[in-house]
């Protein structure tokens, strides 16, 4: 397993063994042991998995009391994963990441607690599993909109699919009632 540092302290991009045979391949998606070796320590409490059309775009979402590690591991189809630090005492405070996650690459995307999260689906059947690192909370959850122009994310697919609750959401400096 190889851990590579991405620009934002504490997101780590994964690259995890593949073994290829004659029937097909097979892959470890998580060992605690040894994901704990690479530092990422807290206990991954809940497993999700959703399922995306080409152009959904599921974000910016974040918890507050009870902010969540996300592992994510994309199982079916593509999509741009995007991170941003909302943890306000960081040097980083306010800058977003996008990497490229594809089910034809045997990778994962650690975000720790304290970021805030949202992909877009590149392909049809876009399969997301994740796993957290603390519960689900709807109370606790919060949000900010995808297409903030302060952060100005280039979503790669123009025609964009959002929930409701999504397309509402406010703007980034509303919520945390700051700028970069
Ligand atoms: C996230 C979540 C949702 N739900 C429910 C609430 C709602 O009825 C339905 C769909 O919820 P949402 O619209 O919030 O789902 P979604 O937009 O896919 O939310 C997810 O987006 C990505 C980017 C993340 O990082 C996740 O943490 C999560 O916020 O599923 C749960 O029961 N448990 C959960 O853990």
């Amino acid at each position: 397993m190889k851990i590579l540092e991405t620009a934002l302290p504490g997101c780590l991009l994964i690259e995890q063994p593949q073994f290829n045979d004659n029937r097909g391949c097979f892959r470890e998606l998580y060992v605690q042991q040894r994901y704990q070796a690479a530092g990422i320590t807290e206990p991954l409490l809940q497993d999700n998995l959703s399922l995306s059309g080409k152009g959904v775009i599921r974000g910016m979402h974040f918890q507050r009391q009870q902010p969540q590690g996300k592992l994510v591991t994309v199982l079916s189809g593509k999509i741009y994963d995007v991170m941003v630090d909302i943890r306000p005492t960081s040097r980083t405070f306010g800058q977003w990441q996008a990497i490229e996650l594809s089910a034809e690459l045997p990778q994962q995307l650690w975000i720790p607690p304290g970021f805030a999260h949202g992909f877009q689906a590149l392909a049809d059947n876009s399969l997301v599993f994740y796993k957290t690192s603390s519960y689900y909370n709807a109370q606790d959850e919060g949000a900010f909109n995808a297409f903030d122009p302060q952060l100005n994310i280039p979503w790669p697919v123009k025609e964009a699919v959002l929930s409701g609750k999504d397309s509402q959401a406010p703007a980034f400096q509303q919520v945390f009632n700051r700028g970069r």
